[in-house]
């Protein structure tokens, strides 16, 4: 032994005794993961979904669901569930210049969660992998679990994680894996984008052709900025195609199966068809509102944080090019025109309402298929 090493350390008895402190364990950051793998990410029961306060708004009459006030209880509700979910999310705003309706109609629930239908199980912590990384994570390192399993699904496309430092993404349409509750690193890790809520403006007001839409505020959003998850009910596919019959009837669909491209691969025994579908017709966020649109600003990526069924991501838009202020925000609802291998899909059901989107580009319905020749993407687009 040089005079430099020191000599290894003889293993104490109270190694391995949790500290305690005025009677009670001491809780550290790694026992706290560790603990927290055995516990279940919180989850939300669609049959639980409150549904009081629009019942009761929906037995008043006609004339006094038309009160101008309706619309900043509207704003109210909303800013409501932010304080709790994204307090750092700027305040919606709701405007409608074309008629009298003061707010949409108050048939769904606001929320920006998830709420499983039947038969669809909650998230687990047990297979979910995580890095170990201390503050933030490096998207160079070779050691950073997270780095690792990004690069494996994703490295073909981009090196290291899927954003920007400044967190925009760098390509829409490719999954994500953010880093999650049992990773080491630190709120402000890079690769923590979606579940640090929405940081742009945007405003939900009525469209000429379209019923209500989603505008931009009075700034540009830059292309790759996280605008919102698309949030609602998770519903097994058996359950959504009953319900999309319903929807038909009144020709308003709030429902995407979830079957991105990818999927087929990374599941054992996949079943050949899309096993999970999100309806926002009952609940759902301000993104319920965004419309179709044959050209649109925005597109749909499957992100996972606490999940690691990958039938199960969060449907996500982010900005697919700089989005003018003021700007009505849409995105395709068959999947993206210029990323051919993205399957995502709105159930058919209104699949013949006419495309009223007003872009050059239009094909006429909203649920068309593509010219794979026609529509080479913009030089300020994602490619
Ligand atoms: C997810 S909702 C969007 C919000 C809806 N505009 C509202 O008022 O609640 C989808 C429905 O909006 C309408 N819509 C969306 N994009 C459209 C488009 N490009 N052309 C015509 N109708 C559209 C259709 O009725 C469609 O079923």
């Amino acid at each position: 032994m040089t005079p430099q090493e020191t000599p290894p350390r003889t293993p104490s008895p109270e190694d391995n005794v949790p500290k305690v402190y005025g009677g009670l364990p001491v809780m550290t950051w790694k026992s706290y993961r560790e603990n927290l793998r055995n516990s279940t990410p919180e989850y939300h029961l669609a049959r639980d979904l409150p549904h009081k306060f629009q019942d009761h708004i929906n037995f008043m009459s006609e004339l006094a669901r038309k009160y101008p006030q309706w619309s900043k209880n509207f704003e109210i509700m909303v800013a409501e569930t932010n304080a709790r979910d994204e307090p750092e999310a700027p305040p919606i705003t709701l405007f409608n210049e074309v008629d009298d309706e003061p707010a949409p109609p108050w048939e769904f629930h606001y929320t920006n969660k998830m709420w499983l239908g039947e038969n669809v199980p909650p998230p687990s912590y047990k297979a979910l992998k995580s890095c170990g990384c201390v503050g933030k994570c490096d998207p160079k390192s070779k050691t950073c679990e997270c780095v690792k399993r990004q690069e494996e699904l994703t490295g073909f496309y981009q090196s290291g994680f899927l954003y920007e430092k400044n967190g925009l993404l760098k390509q829409a349409g490719l999954p994500i894996l953010e880093c999650n509750s049992l990773c080491g690193c630190d709120e402000d890790c890079m690769n923590r984008v979606v579940q640090n809520g929405r940081k742009c403006d945007v405003s939900v007001g009525k469209t000429r052709e379209k019923g209500w839409g989603v505008f931009n505020g009075p700034k540009e959003i830059p292309r790759g900025t996280f605008i919102g998850i698309y949030a609602g009910e998770l519903l097994a596919d058996a359950v959504a195609e009953e319900r999309g019959a319903k929807y038909n009837v009144f020709g308003r669909t709030y429902l995407f199966d979830i079957d991105f491209y990818y999927i087929k691969d990374m599941v054992k025994d996949w079943s050949g068809n899309s096993k999970y579908t999100v309806d926002a017709y009952h609940a759902g966020n301000f993104t319920r509102f965004l419309n179709h649109s044959c050209d649109p600003n925005a597109a749909l990526t499957p992100v996972y944080i606490d999940e690691s069924d990958w039938e199960k991501p969060l449907l996500t838009i982010f900005a697919k090019r700089n989005i003018p202020p003021w700007d009505e925000i849409t995105f395709s609802y068959s999947g993206d025109p210029d990323n051919n291998e993205e399957e995502v899909s709105a159930q058919n059901d209104a699949v013949y309402t006419e495309c009223r989107c007003g872009s050059r580009r239009c094909k006429g319905t909203m649920f068309g298929g593509y010219d794979e020749d026609e529509d080479e993407p913009e030089d300020d687009e994602f490619s």
